[in-house]
């Protein structure tokens, strides 16, 4: 239809999916809505009014959409984002969409509807809870992660999906706004300035840029597993007895412990943010106390099927030695608590913020959720590596919110 890339045009996305094969009979009658809200791409809702079928269709655009064209950007990311949700398929089905057709040219790939499923941070914000939502990360961690490492491919397997991988432009805008410009008064740095005293204190900070910097480094040099990439509570969709990961797009080889942390770090943003959100305080405690316990059902149900994978599947001699396993779990457990940390500093310092905390009303009930983050932050890196189980990472944050602590 198009014979080199441009950005479709609502007419044009309908024109488009009126045109693939199978999906739409020929008397449709189709309804559009760019629906995209991230920081990134063009995401088009299209509707048959007559069958009610419907299709999503999201572009890549030349450049990253939340800054314009000044910030130009990979359109490989798309490729990266289909091949990601393909091999996600291949292990839990269930919990991504099924990709329909993807089209290189056009940076494009038309993905299953889930309208029905809300963003997880929209119902976490309106303190709804999913019964289901451990049980869904904890085996989309375990098995997307188990079965794309060296653990369980074939070494040259594995070095052919390291390479087809590579995502480097991707890779570095992590490695610059979650690793870097928050700890340094950078350029791409936007914060509530009630918090200037705090943020600054970590730009002072140097025990702590010191344990960053190995954590920045651990993200850029070991290819632990197919990661993510950015598995924040953006990347989720929910219905009660549904859970669906979207967007993959920063997916590339690196350690574990970062998808798990970005899950652990989006948690716990929401759970300072409900210090100051409208539910009545009971329920607020309750639901608070709901997403510290979900975080450890996360954490304990991958660490539990992370092992039946383990036994059942690892054959090399010396990583069967007694202990090795737990060895590794336990870097993990350490690596998430890094990881979290960084992910919840960039969010409140440094370029695109979460609505968890901008709804946040007035600017100095704000900057006390804020503040209580960086605070959750800073610990987790700096206590990480004293911790061995999750208890004690989630002690942390119920610490700095003067909450009750796990009785030991
Ligand atoms: N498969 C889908 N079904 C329904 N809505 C979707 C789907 N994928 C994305 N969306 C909607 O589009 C928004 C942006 O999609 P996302 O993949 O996060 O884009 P970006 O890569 O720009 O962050 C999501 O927040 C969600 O509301
Ligand atoms: C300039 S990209 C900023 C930020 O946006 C991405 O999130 P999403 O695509 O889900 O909106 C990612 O977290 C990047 O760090």
């Amino acid at each position: 239809m198009f014979e080199k890339y441009k950005a479709l045009t609502e007419k044009e996305a309908v024109s488009y999916a009126h045109s693939l094969p199978g999906l739409f009979a020929p008397d449709a009658e189709l309804l559009n809505k760019e629906i995209g809200d991230g920081n990134l791409n063009l995401v088009f809702h299209i509707a048959d009014q007559k069958s009610g079928k419907s299709v999503i269709l999201k572009q890549a655009l030349p450049y990253a959409r939340v800054v314009g064209e000044s910030w130009p950007l990979t359109l490989d990311r798309s490729r990266i984002e289909a091949e990601a949700l393909k091999q996600a398929a291949k292990r839990v089905s269930s919990l991504v969409p099924q990709v329909y057709f993807y089209d290189s040219q056009l940076a494009l790939t038309a993905i299953e509807d889930l309208s029905d499923h809300i963003i997880l941070r929209k119902g976490l914000i309106a303190g709804t809870r999913y019964p289901q939502l451990a049980e869904d990360l904890s085996t989309y961690l375990a098995h997307t992660l188990f079965y794309t490492s060296d653990y369980y491919l074939d070494p040259q397997e594995k070095k052919e999906k390291v390479r087809q991988f590579i995502n480097p432009e991707m890779c570095k805008i992590t490695e610059d706004l979650v690793f870097t410009d928050p700890y340094y008064n950078a350029d791409t740095n936007s914060f509530n300035p009630l918090i200037r005293e705090s943020v600054e204190s970590i730009w002072n900070n140097n025990e702590l840029k010191r344990e960053i910097a190995h954590l920045k480094e651990a993200f850029m040099t070991r290819t632990q597993a197919l990661l993510h990439g950015d598995l924040h509570t953006g990347s989720i969709m929910v219905k009660e007895d549904s859970t669906k990961v979207i967007d993959p797009e920063f997916a590339y080889y690196g350690p574990i412990g970062f998808d798990v942390g970005a899950i652990v770090a989006n948690l716990l943003l929401s759970y300072v943010s409900h210090e100051a959100h409208s539910l009545e305080p009971d329920k607020r405690e309750a639901f608070q106390k709901w997403l510290l316990e979900t975080s450890e059902k996360i954490w304990t149900g991958f660490e539990t099927k992370f092992r039946t994978l383990w036994e059942k599947h690892v054959k090399d001699e010396i990583w069967l030695t007694e202990g090795y396993v737990d060895d590794i779990l336990l870097q993990i457990l350490r690596d998430t608590a890094g990881f979290a940390g960084c992910k919840m500093m960039r969010r409140v310092i440094g370029l695109a913020p979460v609505a968890d905390l901008e709804l946040i009303e007035p600017a100095e009930v704000r900057a006390e959720a804020e503040t209580n983050a960086l605070l959750i932050g800073q610990q987790l890196i700096l206590k990480r590596k004293s911790l061995h189980k999750v208890s004690e990472l989630t002690d942390i944050a119920r610490q700095v919110l003067g909450k009750g602590l796990t009785v030991k």
